[in-house]
């Protein structure tokens, strides 16, 4: 269902992540840059949000700042009630460890450490000694199928498989917030199901909030909600798992037949094409961060 208001949760739903007038601005003067443009939005808890917009219209920047490992320039982001704007770095980094977990596109693993020993790091980090913790992690990587690879090292995982440790990782500390920027960029569609469908599990069956940056519409349509970003302002939202990914003012394609995925697709063509000023190869204006910084 379309609604001018991008952010408010559900009728008796609390917002796991809450995002008021949110601007990044870099530099200053006729050199500045405004990544987001007074941004509001709400995340229900235990719900799945797929971000898109074009290239160089805020997407990561939004997912960052949601997560603290960005400040804006102005505005609020409250995540878990906490607000994040106004804390010192070592708060900042104690809430994201106890509240946040973090998949990117390149998986972020150790590369020098095996998927086991990759999925003890969040905990490790929090200074929870690794024996007792084992069975924990052993669990995780249980979830998303890996029982069998505890003791691989990403070199010998494949795209896919490293990506399911790194939602492993994610999963571990049994965070509130899922932040995964573009968990599916590097991987082939099938496999890319494969993580989505976690993704969707970690919603249904964990009770986790997603929150997703994706250049894919298949990867959207798995979303509850997709939200659509140009030039650093929210201009749109549909809800493609409630059969209304519909245009606003437009009943006409909400007829059977239509494919959330092609209405998704679609709006994103126009968005691409109506003013949007691509900088940079998807993926590439905002570099993720070392793993240790996201964890
Ligand atoms: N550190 C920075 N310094 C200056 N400009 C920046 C910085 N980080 C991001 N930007 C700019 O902010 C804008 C938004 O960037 P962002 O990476 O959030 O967009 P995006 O929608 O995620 O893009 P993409 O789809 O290409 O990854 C872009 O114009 C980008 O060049």
């Amino acid at each position: 269902m379309w609604n001018d208001d991008f952010g408010e949760p559900g009728p008796g739903r609390s917002a796991a992540l809450r995002m008021t007038a949110v601007t990044r601005r870099h530099g200053r003067g006729r050199s500045a840059v405004h990544a987001l443009r007074g941004v509001d939005v709400s995340l229900s808890a235990g719900s799945f949000t797929a971000v898109m917009g074009p290239s160089g219209s805020g997407k990561s920047t939004l997912l960052q700042c949601a997560a603290g490992l960005d400040r804006p320039t102005a505005g609020s982001v409250r995540l878990g009630g906490q607000e994040l704007t106004r804390m010192g770095r070592r708060a900042l980094t104690r809430l994201r460890r106890a509240h946040v977990g973090f998949v990117f596109q390149s998986f972020n693993l150790l590369p020098s450490l095996t998927a086991e020993q990759n999925v003890l790091l969040p905990l490790r980090l929090a200074g929870r000694p690794a024996r007792r913790e084992r069975p924990r992690a052993r669990e995780a990587l249980d979830r998303v199928g890996l029982a069998d690879r505890l003791h691989s090292r990403p070199g010998e995982l494949s795209g896919g498989q490293q990506q399911r440790v790194a939602l492993a990782r994610a999963l571990v500390t049994e965070p509130e917030v899922i932040c995964a920027d573009e968990p599916t960029g590097a991987l082939d569609p099938v496999t890319a199901e494969d993580v989505l469908a976690l993704l969707r599990d970690a919603v249904d069956g964990l009770g986790a909030t997603v929150l997703m940056v994706t250049h894919d519409p298949a990867a959207a349509a798995c979303a509850d909600t997709v939200l659509f970003l140009a030039d650093g302002h929210l201009v749109d939202r549909l809800e493609p798992a409630s059969g209304s990914a519909v245009p606003r003012g437009d009943g006409g394609t909400g007829a059977p037949g239509v494919r959330p995925v092609d209405v998704i697709a679609d709006r994103m063509r126009s968005l691409s094409g109506a003013g949007a000023r691509p900088r940079s190869a998807p993926g590439a204006a905002v570099p993720a961060p070392p793993a240790e910084v996201a964890l």
